[in-house]
């Protein structure tokens, strides 16, 4: 995904297609400019394709392409060779609360397109705006898009075509989980990372590890354990407490605080007997673990492969900026 890091010359693209009003501009903006939810009520519609660059730090750098809904994604006018041709990801955005006929119809058109021309593609739908849904509201309407696109491609002959699914909505944090599995499969060395994180998780009895792009929130790996939404707000959350109290009474841009590191660090224990653990691995990544807070009383342990963990992650991704 860093351009220091891929193999080929240029930044990994990532497309935004789905009809008018489904949301792509919104979720852009809420989970790479830091737009409050509220404020897309007054974003305005997208007239011509507008290229974004992503560039939080060295090490998360794409591109996300953003489509007018109105455009029809297969015709010439996208220039598909183009489009296709260099893309990592194509994200559909699905309205939920909308009528998914036509989007189905034009996401299978998309992706035979897409397929055709760059088989290396990868799919992700978000079916979208299911803030005001339940629970079984929102299997259900998964289920129904997921059954309709299944039939839709087997009678176009794409049935082997992988479509991954996400439910989401920009008013919690499931477009930020959506996004991080989108921007992993972005990441080449994702199988050693991961591995990497379960030898902590195994040897300091973590229950459950990500590895934040502090400045988006997403999380770049996890270890192989299933990820639940709420220990993902968790550690999310945790991010903005820490960089809130760092911009009050942290020591400023290269200050030493005289113990040799600079790097941001944090513990907070909750009142269920469990604790979370923060480590800067640079300055745009962040450990961040959820473990039960008696292994805390080997923290000597934990902060010792925290830092190999540290020193690994140097060496998988040459990172600039470590911490000393
Ligand atoms: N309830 C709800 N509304 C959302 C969500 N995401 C976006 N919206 C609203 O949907 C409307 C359309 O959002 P846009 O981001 O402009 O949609 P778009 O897909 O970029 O639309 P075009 O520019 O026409 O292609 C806005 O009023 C957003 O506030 C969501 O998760 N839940």
């Amino acid at each position: 995904m860093a351009s220091a890091r891929h193999d080929g010359p240029s930044t990994p693209r990532v497309l935004l297609m789905g009809a008018r009003r489904a949301g792509k501009s919104s979720i852009q903006k809420v989970v790479f400019h830091k737009m409050s939810p509220h404020e897309t009520l007054f974003l305005e519609p997208t007239n011509k394709l507008v290229k974004n660059d992503i560039a939080n730090s060295s090490f998360v750098q794409f591109e996300v392409w953003d489509f007018p809904g109105h455009v029809d994604t297969t015709s010439a006018a996208v220039k598909p060779e183009l489009t296709f041709g260099g893309c990592s990801a194509l994200v559909w955005v699905i309205d939920a609360q909308d009528d998914h006929a036509e989007a189905l119809a034009r996401l299978q058109a998309t992706i035979g397109t897409a397929y055709r021309i760059n088989p290396s593609i990868v799919f992700e739908v978000l079916v979208h705006k299911v803030d005001s849904f339940s629970e079984d509201q929102r299997i259900e309407c998964q289920r129904e898009l997921q059954a309709h696109l299944s039939e839709e491609l087997t009678a176009a002959r794409l049935q082997h075509v992988k479509v991954n699914f996400h439910l989401t909505s920009i008013y919690d944090h499931s477009v930020f989980e959506a996004f991080s599995k989108v921007v992993q499969q972005l990441i080449p060395q994702l199988p050693t990372l991961e591995s990497l994180l379960d030898i902590l998780v195994a040897s300091c009895r973590i229950e459950k590890a990500f590895l934040f792009d502090v400045v988006s929130k997403i999380y770049i790996a996890t270890d192989s354990s299933l990820v639940d939404m709420q220990s993902y707000e968790l550690c999310a959350d945790m991010i903005d407490v820490v960089i809130d109290v760092s911009c009050i009474y942290g020591l400023g841009e290269g200050a030493d605080d005289g113990t040799g590191s600079t790097a941001s660090n944090c513990v907070i224990t909750l009142n269920n007997g469990t604790a979370l653990f923060l480590r800067e691995m640079n300055r745009s990544l962040a450990l961040v673990c959820i473990l039960k807070e008696s292994v805390m009383q080997q923290q000597g342990l934990l902060e010792y492969n925290c830092a190999s963990f540290r020193k690994a992650l140097g060496e998988l991704f040459r990172l600039p900026n470590q911490p000393k």
